[in-house]
């Protein structure tokens, strides 16, 4: 495989801290990558590794077979980070010129502002001046000056409405097209499955999961049936089931995940749980989600 990204057995740790615990991964050319996980998981520290804005506690980042911080490592490698800064006292046009000019072959102006939505007002704007939206505009453009043959975003869409999210996806889709290879991190499970080909789910430092959207899907959006019970009641007896995968409390219901919902409702009776209001449901992606990175019996 043409590998881009490849990480091998990375720990970060900072004083008290593991912010990211024995990651591998490799990421081949034109995938289109999604990390996702909540808040803490350990993508920014992932991500500022991968960039070489961080050194690995242990274990290695290769980048094209290469150093992250080697210049012709950065030079194929366009992003955009969650703080923006720009630089005061010049016009956006001038700031995209200036950039431009340090690389060996910088897209063409009228290219990315096609590419990223900045209007003749946004070129003619010192970047001081600009609004939230013009200046993440800016951002995509600058990571996008250089040509890059990698793409990393860390929560590209934060702040975006939604017209300018829309852009930024189509726009994402059309480097694809052009065989850019693209990561980008998000808390957003939806965004993930909507943009990328490959999710590499982050929890506490480590990836859970690794997949299609259509198979972390599967994978989690199990069927389960639900029910009320008095909270006094032991669920002992199921915890026990091999057919059970897992059990978990939401909103004062019992959700119980199996592949075999007719033996969980046999096993209700069977065992006098006392359950009513009994439900059988396909899992919701997002509660699946939130069950996985929270938590709970079993990860994946
Ligand atoms: N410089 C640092 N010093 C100490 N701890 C840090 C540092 N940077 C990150 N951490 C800790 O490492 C863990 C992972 O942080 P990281 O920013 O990588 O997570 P994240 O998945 O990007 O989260 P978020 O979605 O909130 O941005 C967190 O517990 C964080 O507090």
């Amino acid at each position: 495989m043409n590998e881009v990204v490849k990480l091998t057995n990375v720990i970060k740790s900072f004083q008290h801290k593991t912010a990211v615990n024995d990651v591998s991964f490799s990421i081949g050319k034109g995938e289109v990558v999604a990390i996702l996980g909540p808040n803490g998981a350990g993508k920014t520290t992932t991500i500022s590794m991968i960039l070489g804005l961080l050194k690995p506690t242990s274990g290695e980042v290769r980048l094209f077979n290469r150093e992250p911080q080697e210049r012709e490592v950065r030079e194929k490698v366009g992003t955009m980070l969650q703080e923006v800064s720009v630089i005061p006292g010049l016009k956006v046009q001038e700031i995209l010129e200036l950039i431009s000019s340090y690389y060996p072959k910088p897209l063409p102006l009228n290219e990315l502002v096609a590419l990223t939505g900045l209007t003749e007002q946004d070129l003619k704007t010192r970047a001081e001046r600009l609004s939230g939206g013009q200046k993440r505009r800016l951002s995509f453009a600058l990571a996008l000056a250089g040509d890059p043959e990698l793409i990393i975003f860390d929560e590209p869409t934060v702040g975006m409405d939604i017209t300018s999210r829309n852009r930024f996806w189509n726009t994402i889709h059309q480097l694809a097209d052009q065989g850019k290879t693209i990561m980008f991190s998000t808390h957003y499970l939806q965004e993930a499955d909507d943009a990328a080909e490959r999710i590499l789910l982050f929890k506490d430092g480590g990836i859970v999961a690794d997949g299609t959207p259509a198979q972390i899907k599967a994978r989690i959006a199990k069927q389960s049936v639900s029910f009320m019970v008095d909270p006094a009641k032991s669920l002992e007896s199921l915890y026990q089931n091999e057919e059970i995968d897992d059990i978990y409390r939401k909103n004062n219901r019992v959700y119980v995940q199996s592949a075999n919902t007719d033996r969980v409702l046999e096993l209700l009776f069977q065992e006098k749980i006392g359950a009513y209001d009994i439900q059988i449901e396909r899992g919701k992606l997002e509660d699946a989600f939130e069950q996985l990175t929270s938590g709970n019996k079993e990860a994946m």
